[in-house]
């Protein structure tokens, strides 16, 4: 039978998605299901690792059966994922061992902050690219083993693997106990402080650094290569790529040249610039990762700003303030009025990422004056989303010899066209939307197609890719200018709220 579709897994931080692609990119098929968000302590965020393999189960046969496609029409399966969530498992059984640390999860400040300060971040820049942060797995993993009793010792007597989303599907597909393979892709190595960012291999003195046994980590592999067959679930079917989501979105949205950038609007936003095949070291606050490996071919690299609150931001709006009952009512309220009225939020609620880091940020209101309706603030929880991309789109440009010119976006809150008329605005560049919204998933299906024969090369895919909407910047400088001075001064009043990170 003629194998028609690609498959792709995209496993994200509340939800696992299974999307068919046809050859010319088009979506043919979806499937979603919800995961648990588990909070047991104020700045603990976990995953149960079983129910999202459950959801797996659960929307692989959905998605074929909607578009009654059998198994052996698909040739191949792409797997995304939510990144630097940490699953750890015991070998020989396949039970993870606790629930997943997931990447919000701040319960390793104290440790993070002790990092910066001894060895400093240059030990860990140096290596891996990464100035120690909450973010990030290894800091997880030591915590761990610092706090649950024996663990240590049974990952160094061999018995506990580790792995991202994207290795713990993986094992699981290919067999689990019974022969799984345990792997990971460069990309997803790349946020784990343990990979060197140079030679793509682990880095033994991370290794030593955090106590992690080479034994419980898996083999790194490119992002599109043969990667097993999977043995459950869609048997026989070949896995061909795997990439952390929000690289896949830049592979999905055929950012292939250095100089072209993507930003993924979501709960949290990432802007991802490709930068070539050398290796960018920021000087601005941002984080070297790579990009995409294909096969044997060089790794292609990518500054990234990853910004922990934006769409969080519009959620908090809803469901705390209750101003509005569903997000895209905030582009209406916001519209009642004519501008932010002098007022401005900083959404800092777990600190700020880039190009901050920093941990002992919180949120702020400032330029409260009884002038200010709901509209007002309405604004401002949408300028925060502007201003935050503005600021990483700074440091891009001065990491970067190659200015933004044109910045290509996707996710929810990209269906907000006040919000996108406003990035326009405050960036002063066009923000294009293309007509495929799933980004994440047609990258995933894109690295596993070239790997699996169904797509001959990049330009192939770029011609799949279609303008859907455009915003040209309008705003005048001497206002644009102005309104960035404001909330630089709005962040300002942020920074240092926490005096000292929670000891948990
Ligand atoms: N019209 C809108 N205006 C502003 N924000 C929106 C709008 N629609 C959705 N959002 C926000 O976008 C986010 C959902 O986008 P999505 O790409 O599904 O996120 P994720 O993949 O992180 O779950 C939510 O945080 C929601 O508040
Ligand atoms: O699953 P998402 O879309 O929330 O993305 C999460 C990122 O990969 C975290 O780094």
């Amino acid at each position: 039978m003629v194998e028609r579709y690609v498959m792709s897994i995209d496993q994200g931080t509340t939800s696992t998605r299974c999307i068919l692609f046809d050859h010319g990119g088009r979506l043919v098929s979806v499937a979603q299901h919800e995961h648990e968000q588990h909070f047991p302590r104020p700045g603990w965020v976990e995953h149960d690792a079983v129910e999202i393999w459950h959801t797996l189960q659960r929307v692989v046969p959905q998605a074929l059966s909607h578009a009654d496609v059998s198994p052996e029409e698909v040739a191949a399966i792409g797997i995304a994922n939510q990144r630097e969530t940490t699953v750890l498992w015991d070998r020989r059984t396949g039970t993870p061992l606790g629930r997943a640390i997931v990447w919000q999860d701040t319960r390793t400040a104290p440790m993070v902050e002790e990092l910066r300060n001894e060895p400093g971040d240059d030990f860990f820049l140096q290596r891996c690219c990464l100035a120690p942060s909450t973010y990030f797995s290894a800091p997880r993993i030591r915590w761990l083993f610092d706090h649950v009793d024996g663990l240590r010792q049974r990952a160094e007597d061999g018995e506990v693997l580790f792995g991202t989303m994207e290795s713990w599907l993986i094992w699981k597909l290919t067999g689990g106990p019974a022969g799984g393979r345990h792997l990971t892709d460069v990309t997803n190595a790349s946020r784990t402080m343990l990979m060197n960012i140079s030679t793509l291999d682990w880095d033994e003195e991370l290794l030593e650094f955090f106590g992690v046994p080479r034994p419980m980590l898996p083999e790194i592999r490119s992002s599109a290569e043969d990667y097993g067959t999977a043995r459950t679930v869609l048997p026989g079917v070949r896995i061909t790529a795997a990439l952390g989501d929000q690289q896949a979105a830049l592979f999905g949205q055929t950012c292939f040249a250095p100089g072209e950038a993507k930003c993924t609007y979501g709960t949290g936003s990432f802007l991802l610039l490709n930068t070539g095949t050398d290796l960018v070291r920021s000087r601005h606050g941002l984080l070297t990762t790579v990009a995409y490996k294909i096969e044997d071919q060089p790794a292609v690299y990518a500054l990234e700003g990853p910004i922990a609150v934006t769409g969080a931001l519009v959620q908090w709006f809803r469901d705390r303030l209750g101003l509005i009952s569903t997000a895209p009512e905030i582009e209406t309220l916001a519209r009642s009025v004519e501008d932010n009225g002098g007022c401005y939020i900083v959404p800092a609620f777990s600190g700020l990422y880039a190009p901050h880091w920093r941990s002992d940020a919180r949120g702020v209101i400032v330029g409260l004056t009884s002038y200010i309706t709901k509209g007002h603030l309405a604004r401002a929880v949408l300028e925060a989303t502007g201003w935050q991309t503005r600021e990483v789109v700074d440091a891009m440009n001065a990491d970067f010899p190659l200015p933004l010119k044109v910045l290509k976006v996707d996710g929810g809150m990209t269906s907000d066209n006040l919000l996108m008329q406003f990035l326009a605005d405050a960036l002063d560049v066009p923000v294009v939307r293309p007509m495929a919204v799933e980004t994440v998933s047609l990258g995933a299906a894109y690295a596993a197609g070239l790997a699996a024969g169904y797509w001959p090369d990049l330009e192939v895919l770029r011609r799949n890719w279609h303008r859907a909407a455009e915003w040209l910047p309008k705003m005048s400088p001497e206002r644009r200018q102005s309104e960035y001075e404001n909330w630089k001064r709005a962040v300002e009043r942020a920074l240092g709220w926490i005096a000292s990170p929670d000891p948990t």
